[in-house]
């Protein structure tokens, strides 16, 4: 394994990697929420960290809460700054337009994922540099073959 960096953390149920090579931890609900059809709400987890300076945590959906229940993180990635010492929250929604999902104290409602990041420095120039995309976006390359 390479790029293990230690965070230090305050919490009951720290979050868990499920397998090794894994890129995501399991971040576990703090308190039961029921959320109804296209309902929203912010979950705690319990869990406090100090990740090192050039490092975030994203908060970032589980696919089979997606896949199976259409249950996504609003902000995602929600971005944790290496600053930031309150509790992880997930804004948790429920894109279903009938079920309702319910949520238990302990249940695995997201991941965190740990990355290293650059801290960048905005330096003004008249013009950008041609590219191969250029200005091309949103589409440009259509979407068959
Ligand atoms: O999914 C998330 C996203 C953010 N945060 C925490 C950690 C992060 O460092 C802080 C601020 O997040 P962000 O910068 O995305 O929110 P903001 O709306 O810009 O708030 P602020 O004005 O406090 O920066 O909130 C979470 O716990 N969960
Ligand atoms: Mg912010």
């Amino acid at each position: 394994m390479t790029d293990v960096v230690e965070i230090p953390i305050v919490a009951e149920h720290p979050p868990q990697y499920a397998h090794a090579g894994d890129a995501g931890a399991d971040l576990r609900a703090a308190e039961a929420v029921e959320l109804g059809p296209g309902e929203r709400a912010l979950i705690g987890t319990g869990v406090a960290i100090a990740l090192p300076d050039g490092y975030a945590a994203f908060v970032v959906p589980r696919s089979g809460l997606a896949a199976k229940h259409g249950i996504t993180v609003v902000n995602a990635p929600g971005t944790v700054d290496a600053g930031y010492r309150g509790e992880i929250k997930v804004t948790l929604l429920n894109t279903d337009g009938s079920e309702s999902f319910a949520i238990a104290a302990g249940d695995r409602i997201a991941q965190l994922i740990v990355m290293p990041v650059s801290r960048a420095v905005f330096v003004p120039v008249p013009e950008l540099t041609d590219s191969a995309r250029g200005t091309g976006g949103f589409g440009s390359t259509g979407v068959s073959s």
